[in-house]
């Protein structure tokens, strides 16, 4: 783990759907359908520091005027995990992957990585890329796909940064929260996680406006 000094806000991990269930989960890494090939988590959860989760719900609620909502592959990761994605991945795809060394701000519970289902069909919807696809197009700004696949994404990110998070560079599903650097890099498993006493109410996070 990454020695951190200074001072860091105590973590509240909260579990994404407890705030707004319509937000979706398709936690890959809990099945065998992701880059390792088999599952690196036990439960098909996903936990963001509470000031980041109450930013997606707001990106979530943003997108329903325009009749998509969020789908959730991954949240808070612990450290043991980041460094195994590290030993896994070719040194000349290692942009993909965070340097354990450092930790990935999803150790922090301020990355999320995230598509968008359509409200009408269900499905999830078609981007330029794969989740996880190490390549040029998982690019936010990659230039190739369908004009439709490029207006879903940039509308996901249009979402994402009216609500305080930034797109990763090379991964168009990956976004970071502006408060990361208020937490520390950890590597609790998802069991040990604790259930917050104070678990916000759908009604209690004010609607974004979507006409923005
Ligand atoms: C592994 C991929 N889904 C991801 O989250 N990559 C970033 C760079 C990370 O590991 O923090
Ligand atoms: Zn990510």
């Amino acid at each position: 783990m990454p020695v951190e000094t200074g001072s860091f806000r105590p973590s509240e991990l909260v579990e994404i759907v407890r705030l707004d269930p319509g937000i979706r989960l398709d936690i890959r890494y809990a099945t065998a359908n992701n880059f390792v090939g088999r599952p690196v988590y036990d439960e098909p959860r996903a936990f963001l520091q509470r000031p980041a989760a109450e930013a997606l719900v707001k990106a979530h609620r943003w997108l329903k005027a325009h009749g998509y909502g969020i789908v959730v592959f991954d949240g808070y990761r612990p450290w043991r995990v980041t460094k195994l994605f590290w030993e896994l991945t070719p040194p000349d795809k290692r942009n993909y992957v965070a340097d354990p060394s450092k930790g990935s701000l999803h150790n922090r519970g301020c990355a999320v990585d995230v598509s968008m289902y359509d409200l009408n069909t269900g499905e999830l919807v078609t981007m330029p890329s794969d989740y996880d696809e190490m390549s040029e197009r998982a690019h936010p700004d990659y230039t190739g796909g369908t004009e439709e696949q490029r207006r879903l994404r940039d509308l996901l990110r249009t979402a994402m940064e009216l609500h305080d998070f930034k797109v990763y560079r090379y991964e168009w599903w990956h976004f970071d929260h502006k408060d990361w650097r208020q937490y520390r890099v950890q590597d609790i498993p998802f069991s040990e996680i604790p259930v917050s006493e104070l678990p916000s109410q759908p009604g209690e996070i004010p609607p974004s406006n979507p006409r923005l």
